[in-house]
């Protein structure tokens, strides 16, 4: 991978491949802060998007993760009918070493000069604790601790969203959305995958739980009354669901070729590892696939409900949504025979090109 800063063409023709409006550079010596801020689309809002700390290979690698994910942020938006745009932000270092109150302050007053059209919540390498700290410099901060006003853990909102997709998809294969006696694996106990376990047993569905983790499924499976399984025997059982919540790029032509489940519906981000070509093998092979962005939105509503003033009842409402949002998905995916991935890029897409032209209108009439 060659590195971006030795080829500015290429950083344009990608921000212009994906429609990108803004990329902020950071870079403060005093505190040793790199970090790059992507603002993907902000025709429905301010452009929402974590703040991702990881040491990555090069810098190239960092532009490529900021590009992507800000991207998603937009589509998950725009399908789940928030008006919001997408955003992402990535600080290149070691969580673990790296991290300082004053580097956080930095970071925040950056996002500060951004005058609103960024927000920005936790992601993976950062914490509530550096939500605040970026807090003390900016109002720009969302899924701040409840202690504070904020909107607190989404993991519970966000299983609640996926659980409505897998009722939305169990309904388009089997007519019935009803979860009792149907069979979901579970693939990582974490927050969302403890959360999702209760609400299916909640449901009498039967749960097979597995996680990298050796002592999670177990302490689970007995809390809830699911069934333990290893990781490796994953698709060698067979059940109806497939739900990834551990981590991306789970569905591949490996484990496609090995799978037996009718569905896969989970909290994982990127769980197809070629989207094109994984989209298209599902398809072919009569699998249900709920799109991630789609049915994991609810750690983002969560966030929304907190700009607006949170309230819970809402943002509850706004995540059982996710339900018909999916049945649309599913239905565009069946009548057009296209992948599922791509029918919801092109739902989102058309919210987002429909809202421009009013807003377009709306300038030209003033
Ligand atoms: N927390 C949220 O609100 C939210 C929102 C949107 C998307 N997601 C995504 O959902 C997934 C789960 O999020 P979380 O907050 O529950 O994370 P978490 O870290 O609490 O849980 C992840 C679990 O997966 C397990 N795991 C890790 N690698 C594994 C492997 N190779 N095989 C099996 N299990 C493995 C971990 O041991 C852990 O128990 C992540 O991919 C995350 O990006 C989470």
């Amino acid at each position: 991978m060659s590195d971006f800063s030795q080829d500015n063409a290429a950083i344009f023709s990608q921000l212009t491949r994906f429609g990108h409006q803004e990329v902020v550079f950071c870079n403060d010596e005093d505190t040793g802060l790199r970090a790059i801020i992507a603002i993907h689309d902000t025709t429905l809002g301010p452009a929402l998007g974590g703040t991702r700390m990881w040491q990555y290979k090069s810098e190239a690698e960092a532009l490529q993760d900021v590009l992507r994910l800000s991207r998603t942020m937009t589509l998950k938006a725009a399908i789940s009918g928030l008006n919001l745009g997408g955003g992402q932000a990535v600080i290149i270092g070691d969580s673990r070493g790296h991290k300082t109150e004053a580097m956080m302050r930095r970071f925040g007053r950056f996002i500060q000069n951004l005058n609103g059209s960024f927000i920005t919540a936790e992601d993976l390498g950062t914490n509530l604790r550096d939500m605040e700290f970026i807090r003390m410099e900016t109002s720009f901060v969302t899924g701040v601790p409840e202690s504070i006003g904020g909107s607190g853990d989404p993991a519970p909102v966000t299983a609640r969203g996926v659980f409505m997709g897998i009722k939305a998809c169990v309904r388009e294969m089997f007519g019935s959305d009803d979860l009792a006696g149907r069979s979901v694996a579970v693939q990582g106990v974490g927050h969302v995958g403890e959360n999702l376990v209760r609400m299916l047993r909640e449901e009498n569905a039967r749960v097979y739980v597995s996680d990298i983790n050796d002592e999670r499924p177990g302490r689970v499976a007995k809390r809830y009354g699911a069934e333990a399984i290893s990781n490796n025997a994953l698709f060698d059982i067979e059940f109806d669901v497939y739900a990834p919540c551990a981590f991306g790029a789970t569905v591949n032509t490996d484990t496609i070729r090995k799978m037996k489940c009718a569905i896969i519906a989970g909290s994982a981000n990127n769980q197809l590892a070629d989207e094109k070509k994984h989209g298209k093998m599902l398809l072919d092979k009569g699998i249900i696939y709920a799109p991630d962005y789609l049915i994991n939105a609810g750690g983002m509503i969560n966030c929304y409900s907190e700009i607006a003033g949170y309230n819970k009842k809402r943002t509850m409402q706004l995540t059982e949504n996710i339900y018909e949002a999916t049945r649309s998905v599913l239905r565009k995916s069946r009548e057009e025979h296209i992948p599922a991935n791509e029918a919801a890029d092109i739902i989102a897409l058309k919210r987002i090109s429909d809202i421009k032209k009013i807003k377009g209108s709306y300038i030209c009439g003033k």
